[in-house]
């Protein structure tokens, strides 16, 4: 049983076309399908690319997709859905079944294997989704970078520069943080920063990528780095429980994955969050992705179809899958 597995995000967008022992017979990895941040023109771009694509590197296997589950931020706050089902329906074999969810589905899977539980994600942004055994999503935080988002990659990043200023004004300690962030902007002093801030592209993309320093270095033990690490745990730990309360799930056992570029570094986070959970007497347990999330797709597709799904998908599909700098080095014949 073929299932093409769609997952589309503010930055990427992966598309898989997988069976249910996990053997994959096309990959694609193209940019950013976010309907909510893009003209419909755009976007319907998108779609035709990646279908084209994942099409012609196997028609065959194409022609015969029992279903396509495409995952998509923004899909349930707006109302995208019926843009995307007909962007992907003008490419897809008529006999395919068509299925539309929200990213966040991918991302739990990918950790669950379809199984319900709590996705934490922190990329650039931070989101908490729940999804229940009747596929209801409960959301909580998410809400934008300018007074929401605690715990995201751009939350950490603020952190670092707030933390790097107030040790210049002596208001904080002193801090290594300072350093990886005058050796990052290229910059002889602390208030040289201000410009770089300020002064270039959307401050997201300038601010986000700063908490790999705050990751680094509260791994170095660096005190002021640690404090940022903790309150963001404290934080997403507050969005997890409030979610984890709107699900009623109670006493009953609960898996929460980990998802996103800030848990790169998981078992910074994971003892901190589980201490959290200790003191509020949540039976939830953390984990990290075992798959990608487009391989969290195929499972959402494979139980939509109840396909069985092998004991050794998770092996073989991280075997044969490849990342977006594998696919880029594959594209540049390296
Ligand atoms: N090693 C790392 N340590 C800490 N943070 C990291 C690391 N690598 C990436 N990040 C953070 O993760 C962000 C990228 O996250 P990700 O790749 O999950 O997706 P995204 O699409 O940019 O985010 P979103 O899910 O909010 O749309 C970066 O902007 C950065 O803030």
């Amino acid at each position: 049983m073929y299932v093409l597995g769609i997952d589309g995000g503010g930055t990427t967008t992966s598309a898989v076309i997988a069976d249910e022992n996990g053997n994959i017979y096309s990959q694609l990895i193209v940019g950013r399908s976010n309907p909510t941040a893009m003209t419909k023109q755009e976007f319907e771009k998108v779609i035709q690319d990646v279908l084209l694509n994942i099409q012609s590197q196997n028609p065959n296997v194409f022609n015969e997709l029992s279903c396509c589950y495409a995952g998509m931020a923004g899909v349930g706050e707006g109302n995208y859905e019926g843009m995307l089902q007909h962007a992907l329906q003008r490419y897809l074999p008529s006999k395919t079944e068509i299925l539309i969810a929200n990213d966040a589905v991918n991302a739990l899977y990918s950790g669950t294997l379809g199984s319900e539980g709590i996705v934490q994600i922190a990329g650039t942004g931070a989101i908490t989704v729940g999804i229940n055994e009747q596929h209801e999503l409960f959301r909580t935080a998410g809400w934008g970078y300018i007074f929401d988002d605690e715990g995201s990659g751009y939350d950490l990043g603020i952190g670092v520069i707030k933390a790097v200023f107030k040790a210049f004004d002596g208001r904080g300690l002193a801090t290594s943080l300072t350093n990886r962030l005058i050796s990052h902007f290229n910059v002889s002093s602390v208030p040289d920063i201000i410009e770089k801030v300020y002064g270039g592209e959307h401050p997201r993309s300038i601010i986000a990528p700063l908490s790999v320093y705050a990751v680094e270095e509260a791994l170095n033990n660096d005190v002021m780095a640690q404090l940022i690490i903790q309150k963001a745990c404290e934080d997403l730990f507050i969005s997890i429980k409030a979610c984890h309360s709107k699900m009623k799930l109670k006493d009953k056992e609960t898996m929460v994955v980990l998802s996103g570029g800030v848990f790169l570094e998981a078992d910074l986070f994971i003892p901190k969050l589980e201490k959290l959970a200790k003191i509020s007497q949540l039976n939830i347990s953390f984990m990290k992705p075992l798959i990608p999330p487009a391989g969290g797709a195929i499972i959402a597709g494979l139980i939509s179809l109840k396909a069985p799904i092998s004991s050794v998908f998770v092996r073989k599909f991280n075997e044969q899958y490849k990342s977006s700098h594998q696919m880029k080095k594959v594209r540049q014949g390296g």
